[in-house]
């Protein structure tokens, strides 16, 4: 049985979906992305499951800069988690007496509309996950008054929920991801992700347009870019992708090869299943099929074939 480390403690939004990835899974509980990754790192555990992706926020930068940096993880799977807010509290609290409110950023944000329209007075303060929060809004004598997490966190904590479904939107997905140690890839499904991280050999006109051009002829979707800083200094970014296809596929493999040649560094994070099974349109010309034709009729001219 796989050991599987997430952001914990009992009732995240990550142990929902290690649960969906990986229902027989030992879990074990991090105090934060960098432990839970650090725990798959170290073989503390056979891999780690952490957010990546919100469909209001964009990337999570804790996971895309621990994964930018840090000793190398391969991600093997994904999955797309509807995540549902709810306002918790001890026992006996009134809303209206609601001054401090705890819960992970991502749900702080997500909900900013709520608490400015409901709870106008009340501060909020980050904690480590959601789940977290509500655990420390359950010990008596805690110094704050509600939690925002999901209605499963509060029932475990024996929290009360006084509103249900305070997310500013009603659809919102996040997207996590199943990283291990490095391994032999998932085969391909064709419904496939990859995601690559992308350094600048140097800071010139064009640069970004030269990446997303090794993509473009290759007829590559992409699916997420986002840029981070690389710490260097104001202007100094590094690129996350995501794209459509496998590396095993031959337009994916020839665009990221591309990348190597002209960039300073290319850290490939792993081709895996999409979520939704989404397949990619193949444009014209851009079939492994159109590649090995290719490479075919160029080794036959350069005998002389022609
Ligand atoms: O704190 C949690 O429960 C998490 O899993 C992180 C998170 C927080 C808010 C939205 C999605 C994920």
């Amino acid at each position: 049985m796989p050991k599987l480390a997430y952001l914990g403690p009992e009732g995240t939004f990550a142990e929902e979906a290690l649960r969906i990835l990986a229902p027989d899974a030992e879990r074990l509980p991090s105090a934060n992305v960098s432990a839970a990754l650090d725990a798959a790192r170290r073989g503390e555990a056979d891999g780690a499951v952490v957010p990546l992706e919100n469909s209001l926020e964009g990337g999570i930068a804790t996971t895309l800069d621990e994964l930018a940096w840090g000793e190398p993880l391969l991600i093997t799977a994904e999955v797309l988690l509807p995540v549902e807010f709810s306002l918790l509290a001890r026992p006996g609290t009134e809303i209206g007496n609601i001054k401090r409110i705890f819960s992970h950023p991502a749900a702080l944000t997500q909900c900013r509309g709520f608490v400015a329209r409901e709870l106008p007075d009340a501060v909020t303060i980050a904690a480590p996950s959601t789940a977290g929060a509500a655990q420390e809004v359950a010990l008596p004598g805690s110094p704050y008054d509600a939690a925002i997490a999901a209605r499963i966190a509060g029932e475990h904590y024996g929290l009360v929920e006084l509103a249900s479904g305070i997310g500013d939107r009603s659809d919102t997905v996040t997207r996590f991801v199943h990283v291990t140690r490095p391994a032999p890839l998932p085969e391909p499904t064709g419904a496939d992700r990859t995601s690559l991280v992308v350094f600048l050999s140097d800071d010139h006109p064009g640069a970004l347009l030269e990446m997303l051009t090794e993509f473009a002829v290759r007829g590559v979707n992409l699916t997420r870019i986002e840029s981070r800083p690389t710490g260097d200094g104001i202007g100094r970014y590094f690129f996350h992708f995501d794209f459509e296809g496998h590396v095993a596929d031959a337009r994916v493999g020839e665009a990221i090869s591309g990348l190597h040649r002209v960039c300073a560094d290319v850290r490939f994070l792993g081709s895996y299943p999409r979520a939704d099974r989404l397949s990619p349109q193949i444009k014209r010309g851009t079939a492994d099929a159109d590649f090995a034709e290719a490479a075919g009729w160029l080794a036959r001219i350069r005998t002389g074939q022609v």
